[in-house]
Formats: structure tokens, C-alpha cells, sequence
């Protein structure tokens, strides 16, 4: 698990190293722009003409120290700030007068054209208002030069891009790679500020430990890495099916067949131990012609249904419930009896709602006060809303959930007491709290079912860990982290049946195949 930092984090993390802990801020950026210095020489040739573009802060004296590196090194480098004489910060004035010193070229322009490297150290995590004026010129400069073929270089952030939440203000710089220090932030994660990055290099700039600093620590962001994965899917020798768990998918209407056979497929190769799809009558051979390992229980009409359910619940050790299920009445009554099932329960049963699950309860309110009365603080449900399900479950416009996605999921996990997915090119996992953000996955991923297999993963992860080597339920992963790791393990799945077919070719049966090869690599 690796954290990400949001601007005023990693400005705690400044101040706490600088002030705390005692290094000095110069060491501190020097160590931060040799980073940047060593990436941009991996990139550049010896006879390249490099332009360090420096604003009057920090970020602009870091670009002034790569401006002095890269001479030392033999090459050309010149410096652009907008600072003026003796009005940046500390840091910057000492640097800009070494610079002096030492005869390195100012000069007044950012010709487009003219130089191979343009360094961006305009604004890094002090960017605080919307970018107007004379700033604008210059990042319309920094990306004229790219359109011309100059490298872009981004030093922490890429220059208008908010660390925190990854939005655009006014206008940012479009690096082709991004040297950030100390920890990745959030906001080069999340959309658009991810694709302004370019490539995402995380540099040891020296920052002191915070691992004990519960206000950044414990406040912090996460993502998963694939180092995570096979601590969650560990499975020892002495074991039966039953210890792998007891899926039951609710999924599939009438003439929705596929959903139920994708969710199946990906739980069975996410390593479910016994897979049981509770579906339509007429469902029955497309989910067995693709999942014959599945248990089939189905139904034909509402006669008996609640019962039938009722007895598979009792049965389950997790249960998905949605995809393809339409809003029938059917459907309606099957999600009714599910969470008025809940509290009949001893220990709570794992639901996951996806897809026309969260469609009915999203249209009948009393459902989710159901929840609420039910739920305390156990957490055993979740959902997992892509952007259009969340703006009819959360009321909000899908540009505001886009806006303010991290935000969003905790409002939405929160009015919904339990943990929510919410699902983009970079889904949000948050519990009410805490706040995940998932690196993995492409555009590939953009095809019909690719929820539907997202859901069999899930369940996957949270059945898997439930055994270690004495047979007790694995305790070292939280119901949430298994969550996120699901999440994860799904963008790895699409990535890896993007190299197989490549984005635009790929399905959703190869994620759910794809994710048997990312367990056996991992
Ligand atoms: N010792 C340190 O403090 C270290 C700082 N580091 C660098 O310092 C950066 C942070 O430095 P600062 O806190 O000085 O902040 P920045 O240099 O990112 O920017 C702050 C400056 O920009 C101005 N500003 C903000 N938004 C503006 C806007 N929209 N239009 C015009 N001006 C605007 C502010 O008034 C301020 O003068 C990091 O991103 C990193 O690059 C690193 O070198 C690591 C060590
Ligand atoms: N561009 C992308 N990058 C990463 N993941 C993506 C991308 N597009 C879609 N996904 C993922 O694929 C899944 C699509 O789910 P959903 O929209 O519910 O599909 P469906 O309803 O067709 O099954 C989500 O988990 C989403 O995060
Ligand atoms: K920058």
C-alpha cells in the first residue's frame, strides 16, 4: 500500500522535516532537484538546449538548483523566472543569486522551437488560486513548446494542476513527465491531473518519517501496488473449497444473461471456492455454456421467490447482487428481501450492490433508511456506483462528481452506511473516512460487462484472506482493504487483457480470464 498526499500534507511534511526534525530546507532541495536533474539527463542528449521556467517560490527555486546541476554536468541550461530581484522566497533568492554568481543565462522568453527541455517550475503544491494574466502566457508558452516537440518536464506538479484533487485551475501545463517529491500526491492520480503528469516519477527528496504523525499519516490517501497482491490471496495447503468461500450472485433478468455469467467467471478465477448464480429460468445454459463450475438456482416468476432467497442467503458467505437485474418487479422485491434480510442475521453478510440494485434503491428511499436502522457501523455493504448511478443515488450532476469524486465517495459511503466504489478511469473507494484511490486499469475497461466482472472480483477479495495456515479467518485485512485491493486487482486484470488484445479489442471475459494470470504472476 502506498500512500498519496494531498498539498497541505505534503506541506506538513515540509515544515515537520524542516522544522521538526531539523533538515535544512536546502538540503532538502537539493536533494529534490537532483532527482529531477538525473531524470531529465536519463531523457536528454548531451547537446540539448534545456529552459528552467521558474515562479518566485520554492517550486521555483527547485528549477533554479536543476538549472545549476544540469551546467555542472556540461549542459546548456538557461532560467525564465517571473520572480523579481529579491522578492521570492528565501530559498529562491539564494538560489537565483548562486545562479548569478555563477554566470548561468537568463533570459527574457520562452521561445517555442528553441530549446529540446523545458523545465516546469512555475507552481508546485502552493498553487492556491486560478491562474490568470501573465501565468497563463507563460503556460500557453510551456505547451507551445511542446507542441513543437520540446520534452516537458514537470518539477513535483505539473504547473496548474491541483495536488489535491487533480482539477485544472484555469490552465496547467501538459508535461510529458512529472518528478514528484516525497510521495505521489493525489491530485496525479486522479483525472485530468493524471493525464497532465505524463509519466509519474516519485522521487526520495530526503523528507523525515511520518509514520507516526497520525494527522498525516492516518489522514492520508492510499493506492494498492501489485507488492499487495499476494499477501490477499495467499492460499495454504490444508484447505477445502469452503474455506475459499460461499459466493451467491443475484444477477440476470429475463433476458439479461451475460451479467450473471461475467460476475461468475471473474469469482471463480479471483479463487472463490463454490459460485452459486441465483437467476431467471431462461438464464441457465448461456451461464453454464461459460461458467460450468456454477451452482444454478433459478426461478421463473415471483411465486416463492423471497423464500428461495432467503434459504440461499442462509447458505452464503457473501452475496452480489444487480448485475443485469433489471428493475422489475422481480428485481425489486429480490432487493427488499435482501436487506430486510440483514438484520435476521447473527454475524452480517457481505452485500455487494451494483448496477439496477443500486437503480431501485436510488428510486425508493424507504430501502435505504432500511439500511441505515440496520447497518450501525458494521460496514458489510457496498456499493458500487459508476458516475451515473452515483448522480441518481447522490442527487449531484456527474461534472460535480467528477469534480469532487474523493469528497463524493465519503458522502455517498456515508449516506449509504457502508463502503463505496465509486467507479471512473480512477475509481474512488472510501468507507465514510478513509479515501483510496485506484492507479490501476485503461481505457480498455470502457466496455459493456466491465462492472459486471468487477463484481466477482470483489467478492473474490473478500473471501480470500478468510483462511490462514490454522483454518481462522484471516483478521490481517480489513473488510475495506480487501475492498480496495478488489479494486485494484480489477485494473490489473484490464491491463493485463490489454496487452493481450489490446485496449480497444479487449472484453469483459478477458478482465474476468486476465485475472488468473495477474494472480499467478503476483
Ligand atoms: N524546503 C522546502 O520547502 C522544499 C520545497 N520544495 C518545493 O517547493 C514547492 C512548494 O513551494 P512553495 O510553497 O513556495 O509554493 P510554490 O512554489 O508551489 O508556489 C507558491 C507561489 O506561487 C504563488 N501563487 C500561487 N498560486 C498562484 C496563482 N494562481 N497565480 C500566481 N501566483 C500564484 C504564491 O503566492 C507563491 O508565491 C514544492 O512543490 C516543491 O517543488 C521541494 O524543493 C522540497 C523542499
Ligand atoms: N478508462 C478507464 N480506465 C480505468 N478503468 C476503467 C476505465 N473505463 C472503465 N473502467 C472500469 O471498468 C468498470 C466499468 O464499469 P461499469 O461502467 O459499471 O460497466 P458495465 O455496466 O458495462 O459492467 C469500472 O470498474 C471502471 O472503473
Ligand atoms: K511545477
Amino acid at each position: 500500500m502506498k500512500k498519496l498526499m494531498n498539498g497541505a500534507q505534503m506541506k506538513m511534511i515540509d515544515t515537520y522535516s524542516i522544522q521538526e526534525v531539523g533538515i535544512p530546507s536546502l538540503v532538502l532541495m537539493e536533494r529534490a532537484a537532483l532527482c529531477v536533474t538525473e531524470a531529465v539527463l536519463e531523457k536528454i542528449k548531451k547537446t540539448d538546449k534545456v529552459l528552467c521556467v521558474c515562479g518566485s517560490g520554492n517550486n521555483g527555486a527547485d528549477g533554479m538548483a536543476v538549472a545549476r546541476q544540469l551546467t555542472e554536468r556540461g549542459i546548456s541550461a538557461e532560467v525564465y523566472t517571473t520572480a523579481e530581484e529579491g522578492k521570492g522566497t528565501e530559498e529562491l533568492n539564494r538560489q537565483c543569486a548562486i545562479l548569478q554568481k555563477l554566470g548561468i543565462v537568463f533570459v527574457n522568453d520562452i521561445p517555442a522551437g528553441e530549446y529540446n527541455c523545458i523545465i516546469d517550475a512555475v507552481f508546485g503544491i502552493g498553487l492556491s488560486r486560478t491562474i490568470t494574466g501573465r501565468y497563463e502566457q507563460i503556460i500557453a508558452k510551456i505547451n507551445a513548446a511542446k507542441d513543437t516537440g520540446s520534452l516537458i518536464v514537470a518539477v513535483d506538479t505539473p504547473s496548474g494542476i491541483n495536488a489535491g484533487d487533480g482539477q485544472v485551475m484555469g490552465c496547467a501545463v501538459r508535461a510529458d513527465m512529472t518528478v514528484t517529491f516525497g510521495f505521489a500526491k493525489c491530485g496525479l492520480c486522479l483525472y485530468p491531473g493524471r493525464i497532465y503528469a505524463g509519466e509519474l516519477c516519485v522521487a526520495n527528496a530526503g523528507f523525515a518519517d511520518v509514520r507516526t504523525i497520525p494527522e498525516i499519516w492516518e489522514q492520508a490517501a492510499f493506492t494498492m501496488e501489485d507488492t499487495d497482491i499476494a499477501a490477499f490471496f495467499d492460499r495454504p495447503a490444508d484447505t477445502n473449497k469452503g474455506s475459499y468461500g460461499k459466493l451467491l450472485i443475484v444477477a440476470g433478468s429475463e433476458n439479461m444473461a451475460g451479467a450473471a455469467a461475467l460476475s461468475a467467471r471473474a469469482a471463480y478465477r479471483t479463487g472463490c471456492g463454490l459460485v452459486k448464480v441465483f437467476t431467471h429460468e431462461n438464464n441457465r445454459t448461456v451461464v453454464l455454456t461459460h461458467v460450468p463450475e456454477a451452482v444454478m438456482v433459478t426461478y421463473k416468476d415471483t411465486a416463492d421467490i423471497k423464500e428461495k432467497l432467503a434459504g440461499e442467503l442462509d447458505w452464503a458467505d457473501c452475496v452480489v447482487a444487480g448485475p443485469g437485474l433489471s428493475k422489475s418487479d422481480t428485481a425489486k422485491e429480490i432487493v427488499a428481501e435482501m436487506i430486510a434480510y440483514q438484520p435476521k442475521r447473527e454475524k452480517r453478510l457481505p452485500v455487494l450492490l451494483d448496477a439496477d440494485a443500486l437503480n431501485i434503491i436510488a428510486e425508493n428511499r424507504k430501502l435505504l433508511s432500511g439500511i441505515a436502522e440496520n447497518e450501525g457501523s458494521s460496514k458489510q455493504y457496498v456499493y458500487t456506483p459508476h458516475m451515473g448511478e452515483a448522480a441518481r443515488l447522490s442527487g449531484k450532476s456527474i461534472a460535480q462528481l467528477k469534480e469532487t469524486s474523493c469528497e463524493s465517495a465519503k458522502e455517498l459511503a456515508q449516506k449509504l452506511c457502508g463502503v463505496c466504489v465509486l467507479k471512473d478511469a480512477a475509481t474512488i473507494v472510501s468507507d465514510g473516512s478513509r479515501i483510496y484511490i485506484n492507479t490501476s486499469g485503461n481505457s480498455g475497461m470502457s466496455t459493456a460487462g466491465a462492472g459486471d466482472t468487477l463484481t466477482g472480483i470483489l467478492a473474490g477479495s473478500v473471501l480470500a484472506g478468510r483462511t490462514q495456515k490454522n483454518g481462522k479467518e484471516n483478521a490481517s485485512y480489513e473488510f475495506f482493504e480487501k475492498i480496495c485491493m478488489g479494486v485494484y486487482l480489477h485494473g490489473r486484470a484490464g491491463d493485463a487483457a490489454a496487452d493481450r488484445f489490446g485496449n480497444a479489442g479487449m472484453k469483459a471475459m478477458d478482465i474476468a480470464d486476465a485475472v488468473a494470470n495477474v494472480l499467478k504472476e503476483n
